[in-house]
C-alpha cells in the first residue's frame, strides 16, 4: 500500500487558524515530562467558563442582567447581577472540573470548600472586575491565581493552604471582556494572551510570550482623592505631569493593567488617609496581577514591598498597588521611600 507523509499546506484557500488555548495548554504541558494533567484541566475549565461570562457580558445591557443584584458583599459593595452570574458560571466551572479542594472569591464572604478529596489546586477569583462598569458598556474583566495545596491531599482544608504568599502561584491570569475577549495566562513560564473568536467557540494564540515595555509614558491613578495621597506619591505624579505622560484611567483593573502591560505605563491604587490599605484585594486582585506583571518583565509593590512577598492573613484583605513597567515602578517606589524616610526623620 502506497502512503504519503503530511506536509502542512500554505494554500492561502485554508489559512491556519492559529493555535488554541487547549491546544497550546496541551503542548505546554508536554514540556514538563510529570505533569499529571490537572493543572492543564483546571486551565481549560477557567476557559470555558470565561466563554459563557463572555456571553453574558455581551448581553449586560439586556434587563434580566443589568442592573444591581440587591445584595452587599462582604467589601460593602453592592453586588451587580453579572458579579453573582460570573461568581455562579466560574465557582460551577472549577467544582466541575474536580481538580480544585478550595475557592476563595471576591463574592463569598468565606473560603468555599469543595470537599474534593483529590483536589490538588486552591483558586482565589475576581469574578467580575471592574464592577461599575458594568452598566455602561466599558471594559470589564476576570482575574484568578491558582495555588496548589500545602496539606495532605485529602485532608481538610487547613488556613496554610489558602493563606500562602502569592510568589507560591502555581498560575495566574485573567480575562479581559473588551472590543475583543482575551485570556492572558502563565504558569510561571512566560505570558501568553489568547483572543475569543466567537464564530467558532475558540480562545487563539494572539499575544505570545508577552513582555512589558521597561518604561513607559502613560499612568493610571483614580486623583479624585489625590489630597489624602503621600508626599511621595505627589512628588511623582507631578512628575509625570512635568513630562507630559498621558493620564488613562478605565476604573476597571484589569483593563488599566492590560493597557499598561502592552504599551508601557503604571497603574496605582495607592492607600489614602480615608482607606490605609487601598482599595484593592490581595489574594484575587493583586497577586494574580503582580505574577503575570513580573513574568512579563514587569512589577509590582505595595508602595515599598514586592506584593508577591506579602504574607496574607485575612481573606478579604487589601493592598496598595503600584504596579507596571520596571522603571516607573521603581522610580514611584523610591520617591516614596525618601519622602516617608523625610517623615519619620
Ligand atoms: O472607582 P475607583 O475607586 O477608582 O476604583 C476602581 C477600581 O475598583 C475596581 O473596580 C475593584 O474591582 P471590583 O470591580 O472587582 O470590585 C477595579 O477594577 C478598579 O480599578
Ligand atoms: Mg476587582
Ligand atoms: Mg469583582
Amino acid at each position: 500500500m502506497k502512503v504519503k507523509y503530511y506536509t502542512p499546506s500554505d494554500s492561502k484557500l485554508a489559512y491556519s487558524v492559529g493555535v488554541t488555548l487547549d491546544r497550546f495548554i496541551k503542548m505546554k504541558q508536554d514540556d514538563f515530562p510529570f505533569a499529571s494533567g490537572e493543572l492543564s484541566q483546571l486551565l481549560r475549565d477557567i476557559g470555558l467558563a470565561a466563554k459563557i461570562v463572555n456571553r453574558e457580558t455581551n448581553r449586560a445591557g439586556l434587563a434580566n442582567i443589568a442592573g444591581a443584584f440587591g445584595n452587599t458583599n462582604i467589601q460593602g459593595e453592592e453586588q451587580q447581577k453579572l458579579d453573582v452570574i460570573a461568581n455562579i458560571r466560574f465557582t460551577r466551572a472549577l467544582t466541575k472540573g474536580g481538580e480544585v479542594c478550595a475557592i476563595v472569591s471576591e463574592e463569598d464572604d468565606e473560603v468555599i470548600d469543595l470537599q474534593n478529596s483529590s483536589g490538588k489546586y486552591v483558586v482565589a477569583i475576581d469574578p467580575l472586575d471592574g464592577s461599575s462598569n458594568i452598566d455602561v458598556n466599558i471594559s470589564i474583566g476576570t482575574i484568578f491565581s491558582i495555588y496548589r495545596r500545602v496539606t495532605p491531599v485529602g485532608s481538610p482544608i487547613q488556613p496554610e493552604d489558602i493563606m500562602q504568599p502569592g510568589r507560591n502561584q502555581v498560575a495566574a491570569g485573567y480575562v479581559l471582556y473588551g472590543s475583543s475577549t482575551m485570556l492572558v495566562y502563565t504558569t510561571g513560564h512566560g505570558v501568553n494572551g489568547f483572543t475569543y473568536e466567537a464564530s467558532l467557540g475558540e480562545f487563539f494564540l494572539s499575544h505570545p510570550d508577552m513582555k512589558a515595555p521597561q518604561n513607559g509614558k502613560i499612568y493610571s491613578i483614580n486623583e479624585g482623592t489625590y489630597n489624602h495621597f503621600e508626599p511621595g506619591l505627589r512628588e511623582y505624579l507631578e512628575n509625570c505631569k512635568k513630562l507630559e505622560y498621558s493620564a488613562r484611567y478605565i476604573g476597571s483593573l484589569v483593563a488599566d493593567f492590560h493597557r499598561n502591560l502592552l504599551k508601557g505605563g503604571i497603574y496605582i491604587y495607592p492607600a489614602t488617609t480615608k482607606s490605609p490599605s487601598g482599595k484593592l484585594r490581595l489574594l484575587y486582585e493583586a497577586n494574580a496581577l503582580a505574577f503575570i506583571a513580573e513574568q512579563a518583565g514587569a512589577s509590582a509593590i505595595d508602595g515599598e514591598e514586592r506584593i508577591l512577598d506579602i504574607q496574607p492573613s485575612s481573606l478579604h484583605q487589601r493592598t496598595p498597588l503600584y504596579i507596571g513597567s520596571i522603571e516607573m515602578v521603581k522610580e514611584v517606589g523610591a520617591l516614596i521611600k525618601k519622602r516617608r524616610a523625610l517623615t519619620v526623620g
